[in-house]
């Protein structure tokens, strides 16, 4: 299977406009002609097809409009020179086509690549194309893209993801916006997209992460140009496998006073399993002490599963306050709820000023009528809550631009923001990260739950509110990578994931010992492949 994102994608993420000025900087200063841009990112494309299809079949190569179209005609050129057979259709006719586009559709037909007209084939011969085509190339809409892709550009998608053949998007699966990883229509769904110059965000977030398929980065050679370009980064990307040999790592005579007590406020009646998630998760990613508030009808259930957290019974507010002062960290808000009883634990937490995870019911409860006051907190809204604490219509409102409703979030409301959903944004307003992994195993209930768990654990553990929410939501989603592997994606549910998390914690121990031992620069390459 292809894996879903590349290890050795580059960490610095654009938008779509900071890509095309890079484009200008590296044409204008540089005196790199666009055209041998265009040639440099066909030449990249056609080598990584033949590595991931050495005999690819019948190739069907889709050109639009603009220079993704010109770096279709100039694929399709190389096809043919390397004897592949190649249906090359103009989407739009080439008579519109102008610049570097027209001169790689030029070198095309001078290459002998036969260029059909998409508005000249009758159906019949449309679905020929599709149904004998071994791989398609999609050259239709790149960077330039705007809103929803228009006839015939909407047909040609939809005929695309019907297809049996697998799609290589050149740069962008066509219809996705390149900055925020929306659709606003029809999406190209493909298998691979191999990328230049900068990788941009959209491919890693929203609908980008599951329709860019293996995402490879070709830089086209300019590296050397982006520092003195001027354009600054988005985001940074960021996975567990790169930051995993940087585990703080825990001296020989450490004691449980080292690690935090975190308090988790959580499981009011119907929902205690998700304290118990939480707790489990948070006792298994190293915190030194943790103590469960729940109802009382909870406590057993908790001490029977898992005696290594200190289960207590609550049921009117004022029972926190010695827990609160105990604590140093608090989670609160998973299994909520946003009854008489959630409302008064939450009040209690938030006026405590103790550092603290805000999750689920907290977060819905924050958005009606509990105030924040203090900056010290970590909320982590799924799209759904993201839109109640913005006060959008919904979901998909916030899915339209992650980054910005992230960004929007943690200005309104402070602290540090964690955005869940495919491609988990989080900024602290000074940084944006995007994590990639995950599977779509992990939409089931509780997921969430775990990973509160162990972003209030791991707060206890490391430097920043920032540092904290992305080791755990990068180790969260290996965890569940992980688990995939034997129970699937079906099968998979949240304590898969805290089962995983011992032996994903002590691999990552073991190169953070190794490394501080040996001092090795180069050693997540040299673990990499392990
Ligand atoms: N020198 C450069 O600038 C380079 C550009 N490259 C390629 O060029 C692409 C960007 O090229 P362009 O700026 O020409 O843009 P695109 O090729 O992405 O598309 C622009 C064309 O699409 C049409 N269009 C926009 N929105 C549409 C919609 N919703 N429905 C239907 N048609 C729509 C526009 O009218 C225009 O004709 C990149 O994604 C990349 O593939 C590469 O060749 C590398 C070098
Ligand atoms: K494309």
């Amino acid at each position: 299977m292809i894996p879903a994102v590349s290890r050795s994608l580059p960490e610095s993420l654009y938008s779509a406009d900071a890509v095309r000025a890079i484009d200008r900087y590296v044409i204008g200063q540089c005196q790199v002609p666009g055209f041998e841009l265009m040639q440099r990112a066909a030449s990249s494309v056609f080598r990584n097809m033949i590595k991931v299809w050495p005999e690819p079949g019948r190739l069907l190569v889709l050109c639009g409009a603009g220079n993704n179209g010109g770096d279709g005609y100039l694929v399709a050129a190389s096809a043919v020179r390397h004897g592949l057979d190649v249906d090359c259709v103009a989407v739009t006719d080439p008579e519109r086509l102008k610049g570097d586009a027209l001169k790689a559709y030029q070198a095309a037909v001078g290459d002998g690549v036969g260029v059909r007209l998409w508005r000249e084939l009758d159906e019949g011969a449309r679905a020929v194309l599709f149904a004998t085509a071994g791989l398609i190339v999609d050259g239709m809409l790149g960077t330039g893209v705007t809103g929803a892709p228009r006839a015939p550009f909407d047909d040609l998608i939809r005929r695309c993801n019907a297809s049996l053949a697998p799609v290589l998007a050149i740069d962008l699966p066509s219809g996705l916006d390149a900055t925020t990883g929306h659709a606003a229509g029809d999406v190209v769904r493909a298998v691979v997209t191999v990328t230049f110059i900068g990788l941009k965000t959209g491919l890693l977030t929203g609908q980008g992460s599951g329709c860019s398929g293996q995402v490879v980065f070709e830089s086209l050679e300019t590296e050397p140009f982006l520092d003195s370009c001027g354009e600054q980064p988005t985001a940074r990307r960021v996975d567990w496998w790169g930051l995993r040999s940087r585990l703080p790592v825990r001296s020989a005579a450490a004691h449980k006073g080292h690690f935090g007590h975190l308090l988790i406020v959580s499981g009011d009646r119907g929902f205690g399993g998700a304290a118990l998630l939480a707790a489990e998760a948070a006792i298994r990613s190293g915190a030194g002490l943790v103590t469960l508030a729940t109802r009382p009808e909870h406590v057993m259930p908790a001490l029977a599963r898992c005696p290594s957290v200190m289960a207590q019974g609550v049921i009117h507010g004022s029972e926190l306050v010695p827990m609160l002062s105990r604590a140093s960290i608090v989670v609160c808000g998973p299994g909520l709820g946003q009854s008489s009883w959630g409302q008064q634990m939450l009040q209690q937490v938030v006026t405590s000023g103790k550092p603290q995870v805000l999750d689920a019911d907290a977060l819905n409860l924050l958005s009606q009528r509990v105030p924040v006051t203090a900056n010290n907190h970590i909320l982590t809204p799924h799209p759904g809550e993201a839109a109640r604490l913005l006060g959008m219509t919904s979901a998909a409102d916030v899915e339209e631009d992650r980054v910005a409703a992230a960004i929007r979030i943690q200005q309104e409301y402070g602290g540090t923001v964690l955005l869940k959903g495919a491609g988990t944004v989080i900024t602290d307003g000074r940084e944006t990260i995007i994590i990639s992994g995950g599977n779509p195993g992990m939409a089931t209930g509780g997921m969430g739950d775990v990973l509160s768990g162990m972003i209030g654990s791991l707060l206890a553990q490391v430097a920043t509110p920032l540092e904290a929410a992305t080791l755990a939501a990068t180790l969260h989603l290996a965890c569940a990578d992980r688990a995939s592997e034997s129970k699937g994606y079906m099968g998979l549910i949240p304590t898969d994931v805290i089962d995983t998390l011992p032996l994903m914690l002590a691999e990552a121990e073991r190169l953070s010992e190794r490394r501080l031992r040996e001092g090795l620069q180069g050693i997540d390459d040299a673990v990499d492949g392990e």
